[in-house]
């Protein structure tokens, strides 16, 4: 139910934005930060994550997101979605550090709640969802790969992916935790989430961060065949194992979502946490000069 109240909201909010164009058989809804290729036709969209400079997952760029999801999820000849960065180099730096430095408990809970709501929209999405990683993923970035049926690397020693929260100063809420470990398993979660550690290609494969690893020119073409493997199952069927898989995980943030905003808001709302948060601000800022 409140699932289906925010997302008309977000429709009747996606209605004032974005521009649409036919491009060969393919409409493209382009909002400013997401930019969808929507093949009516083949019934499957890729979505491309279009927030310069890093992709970072602002509040204006959920907004925009989950209306895009919401518009392909009400339309029920679309079954599946490839998510990946229109910057090669980087699929996403995580969520937006600016959005949890500075500002006030209203800020914090408002937004939290939007990155609750894209974790639960993907997670439970009833489409096929096949992540093409063309890039860096930290933390965030990493939680929304982990929420695809399928994830293809670029096989390039310079990218990363996992949650690194723990080396910024701050700690993966329980329900990225539990992603990761059924993901990974508990050791390998327990250990890695401890150090903060990111993981370049090869190593993602072997722990299961991502199913397969392609030379970069190769991802977006291994990611259409992969999803046409996906769409040879039978709707209903995929769907049901998907829900039985994922619903128990889903409802304990879904139950627990308002106290989970408060524990957010109180974490980061704390001197030391803010202090943390803008060390590593400050090392990002060194890094380029
Ligand atoms: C109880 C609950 C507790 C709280 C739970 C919170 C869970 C948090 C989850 C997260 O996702 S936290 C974010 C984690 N992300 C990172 O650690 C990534 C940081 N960024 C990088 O490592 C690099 O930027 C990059 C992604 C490897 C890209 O490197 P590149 O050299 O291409 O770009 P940069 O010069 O480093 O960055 C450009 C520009 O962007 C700013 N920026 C980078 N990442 C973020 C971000 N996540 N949020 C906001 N802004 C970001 C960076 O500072 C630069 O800004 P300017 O200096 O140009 O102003």
């Amino acid at each position: 139910m409140a699932l289906a109240a925010a997302g008309r909201v977000l429709l009747q909010a996606g209605s004032r934005l974005g521009r649409r164009e036919v491009v060969d058989g393919a409409r493209r809804f382009a909002n400013k930060r997401v930019e969808v290729e929507a093949d009516e036709a083949a019934g499957i969209a890729v979505m491309k994550l279009k927030n310069p400079p890093v992709n970072s997952l602002s509040l204006e760029f959920l907004t925009e997101f989950l209306i895009s999801l919401e518009k392909l999820e009400n339309n029920k000849n679309f079954r599946g979605v490839i998510l990946t960065s229109e910057r090669p180099g980087v699929f996403s730096a995580g969520l937006d550090l600016m959005e949890m430095y500075g500002r006030n408990p209203a800020h914090y809970a408002e937004y939290w709640r939007a990155v609750q709501e894209l974790w639960l929209r993907l997670y439970l999405s009833n489409m096929i969802l096949v992540c093409a990683i063309n890039g860096t993923s930290p933390a965030g970035g990493c939680l929304m790969a982990l929420t695809c049926d399928h994830r293809i690397m670029a096989d390039n020693p310079k990218y990363t992916i996992g949650l690194n929260e723990s080396q910024l100063g701050i700690v993966a809420p329980f329900w990225f935790k539990d992603n990761f470990v059924n993901t990974v398993g508990y050791r390998t979660a327990e250990h890695a989430l401890q150090l903060g550690l990111l993981f370049p290609p090869a190593e993602a494969l072997k722990l299961g961060i991502v199913d397969e690893v392609v030379p970069e020119d190769q991802v977006h073409s291994k990611a259409q065949s992969v999803m046409a493997q996906w769409m040879a199952i039978p709707d209903h069927s995929r769907q049901l194992t998907k829900n039985m898989m994922r619903k128990a995980m889903a409802d304990n943030l879904i139950k627990q979502r308002e106290a989970d905003i408060q524990n957010f808001v109180s974490f980061i709302s704390r001197d030391s946490i803010q202090k943390s948060l803008h060390t590593y601000l400050e090392k990002l800022k060194q890094k380029k000069g």
